[in-house]
């Protein structure tokens, strides 16, 4: 085999606090995190949503040191994985490609082009496929590869997801053990899995499988686990108005708190690594919500990181995919969206869906246009650029 290569895909986090504005504009400024029906109000919007939620964020991240640990902790993922695929016997270089800060996406396929890699697996640092997380990384892929003829050459397949990968499960199982273990009555103890919460409607209109796989591979852990622990499944992390995926996490804390839960161990479900989420919105957020509930004894399971069952399990996943056929970028979009399209893009005279549909956008946009003016003084126009 000649050349091999690495594509391990991250969301990005800002390394500093000044990174916070711009990586929050990068990511509402993504089609798969913030739905609009006019691709052209996107941007705007993200500069708007952006620069309000800076504030709020810097503080958050000022909790945890003032920046993202995810950039350091994905690199060093990056040379234990190497490092096993060596003791494996497979050689190969590691990229990182960042979807919403650096190093971003497009910095890592220009090496791999440099490099001349000529094998290549793609490798979502997201056990769970969701269209906002892996999705959108696909995308932008997938749009790189048809501007470059340089790419077309490369021999690559792509790993969609891999919740029920039996190495990622121990691993996961092997960290609750532990926590476990600090415990006066293990048994007792209910285990809290958290996972990252999408809109509901990516799930019930869109067809994203994320929340089937977090399901899915919930229940495997519990199985790989067997142990008699009672479990929840909850969803942490919301943002904006809409419904998100259902029980929140503060709700089930709060629950559980009631029906007189002291031991709780919180498992992160759809983050391999420390950052954000778990050291600040879970280590204080919930730590707080969970002792005002009457949990004394609140305890977290740690990201995944380096440890090495882990790592052994991304370079098996690694070495199947070489041995496997290749899965397209575009097989992979195909078949993780079953999509409803939505909303109906053919016109239908009458009271029908797209009638209700264009309605409804023509409003939303009425509305977008309120709130942009109330808040800037400005009217879209101006924000456009055309005033
Ligand atoms: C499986 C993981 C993730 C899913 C699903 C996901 C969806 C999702 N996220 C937002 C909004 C934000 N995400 C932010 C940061 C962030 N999110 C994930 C993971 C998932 N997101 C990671 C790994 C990070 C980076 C954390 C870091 O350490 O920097 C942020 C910024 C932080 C904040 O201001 O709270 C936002 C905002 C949406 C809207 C969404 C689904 C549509
Ligand atoms: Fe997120």
């Amino acid at each position: 085999m000649g050349r091999v290569g690495v594509l391990l895909l991250n969301l990005g986090g800002p390394d500093r606090l000044e990174d916070v504005g711009p990586f929050l504009f990068n990511l509402f400024s993504d089609p798969e995190i913030i739905r609009l029906p006019f691709p052209w109000l996107q941007r705007p919007l993200a500069w708007l949503i952006s620069s309000r939620r800076t504030k709020k964020s810097q503080e958050n991240y000022k909790q945890i040191g003032g920046g993202s640990p995810l950039r350091r902790i994905t690199e060093a993922q990056g040379e234990a994985l190497k490092e096993q695929l060596g003791a494996l016997g497979q050689e190969a270089t590691i990229y990182v490609g960042m979807r919403y800060w650096h190093p971003y996406t497009e910095e890592a396929i220009a090496k791999i082009i440099q490099d001349k890699i000529e094998h290549l697996v793609i490798l979502p640092l997201y056990p769970q496929f969701s269209i906002s997380t892996s999705g959108s990384s696909f995308r932008l892929l997938e749009k790189l590869w048809k501007e470059n003829t340089k790419l077309q050459s490369i021999n690559y397949t792509v790993i969609p997801s891999w919740h029920k990968q039996q190495g990622y499960l121990q691993a996961m199982a092997d960290l609750i053990v532990q926590e476990l273990s600090q415990i006066a009555n293990p048994d007792e103890a209910h285990i809290f899995f958290s996972a990252h919460g999408v809109p509901k409607n990516y799930v019930e209109e869109a067809g994203d499988p994320y929340e089937q796989e977090i399901e899915e591979c919930t229940y495997l852990i519990m199985q790989t686990l067997n142990r008699p622990n009672f479990y929840t499944l909850a969803y942490q992390s919301r943002v904006g108005p809409v419904e998100w995926l259902q029980p929140y996490t503060e709700d089930a804390i709060k629950e559980l708190g009631t029906k007189g839960t002291k031991d709780l161990v919180v498992v992160p479900i759809s983050f391999v690594s420390e950052h954000i989420e778990t050291l600040q919105e879970i280590d204080i957020e919930y730590r707080e919500l969970a002792e005002e509930a009457g949990i004394h004894n609140f305890r977290r399971v740690p990201a995944l990181n380096t440890n090495p069952v882990f790592i052994k399990a991304l370079a098996d996943l690694v070495i199947d995919a070489l041995e496997a056929p290749s899965l397209k970028l575009s097989q992979v979009t195909q078949m993780k969206k079953k999509v409803k399209i939505y909303p109906p893009e053919r016109w239908e005279w009458g009271m029908t869906t797209s009638a209700e549909v264009w309605n409804g956008r023509i409003a939303m946009l009425g509305f977008i246009a309120l709130i942009i003016e109330l808040v800037t003084g400005h009217g879209l126009l101006h924000m456009v650029g055309l005033l």
